[in-house]
């Protein structure tokens, strides 16, 4: 059976980047969706705000919603403090596959749990299976069409405290029109637009990070 895009992103890890290093693993990734297919990773550009937000946070506990390959997990993990844990969120069990041997193959997995299923159902569960009390940053790059549900869910269940970050990718393409209009006119939210690029494109593409007020 032929193998997906995501095995053969897989595979050219595996075989070009070095076991334990996660920096080798990124950039291997990028260089395989520069070079032969795109993906949907976060990418290199847009990477940079990502670890920028991370490093200014620091978080203790992060969620990931929308796992994919485990790019953006283990871009966020290699930053993480001694004992702090990120907690990614994937349905697709073959994605979740992938991501789980990429992020072992980069050295994170002490750092990093995947949560396999769907976000309205995992985002409820923190609290009380995955023993969260509140989370400090949250990164979304699932379905754009989730990410307001999701927003909403996330403070119906109080997982957010004064200081937490949101921060959204894509908010330009393929778009979030919706929640940029629900998190700008959110008086509980105080938000900044970052402008970059499409990963991999020279489309433009925007980060959104949302601070919480409480
Ligand atoms: C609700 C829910 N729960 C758990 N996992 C979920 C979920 N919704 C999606 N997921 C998982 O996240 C991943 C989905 C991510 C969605 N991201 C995208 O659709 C996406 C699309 C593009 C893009 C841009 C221009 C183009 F021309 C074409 C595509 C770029 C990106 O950076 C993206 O993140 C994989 C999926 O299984
Ligand atoms: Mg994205």
């Amino acid at each position: 059976m032929n193998q997906s895009k995501e095995q053969r992103i897989l595979d050219f890890v595996l075989q070009n980047a070095v076991r334990g290093d996660p920096r080798s693993v990124v950039d291997a990734i990028d260089k395989y969706c520069t070079q032969k297919e795109w993906a949907m990773n976060v990418g290199s550009e847009k990477g940079i705000i990502l670890d920028k937000t991370v490093e200014e946070v620091n978080p203790s506990v992060a969620l990931e919603l929308g796992t994919y390959c485990g790019y953006s997990a283990v871009r966020i993990a290699r930053l993480l403090k001694p004992g702090a844990r990120l907690l990614t969120v994937e349905f697709n069990p073959e994605f979740a596959a992938v991501a789980k041997q990429t992020i072992e193959f980069a050295g994170v997995q002490d750092k990093v749990k995947i949560l396999e299923g769907p976000s309205e159902e995992i985002i409820p569960q923190l609290k009380k299976k995955y023993e969260v009390d509140t989370l400090d940053f949250v990164f979304l790059d699932h379905w754009k069409d989730r990410y307001t549900p999701d927003t909403i869910l996330i403070q119906e269940c109080n997982l957010l405290r004064k200081g937490s970050v949101l921060l959204a990718d894509n908010v330009i393409i393929p778009g979030a029109p919706e929640f940029l209009k629900y998190i700008r006119n959110n008086p509980r939210f105080q938000c900044t637009n970052y402008p970059s690029h499409l990963e991999y494109m020279k489309a433009e593409d925007a980060m959104e990070k949302a601070v919480f007020l409480g």
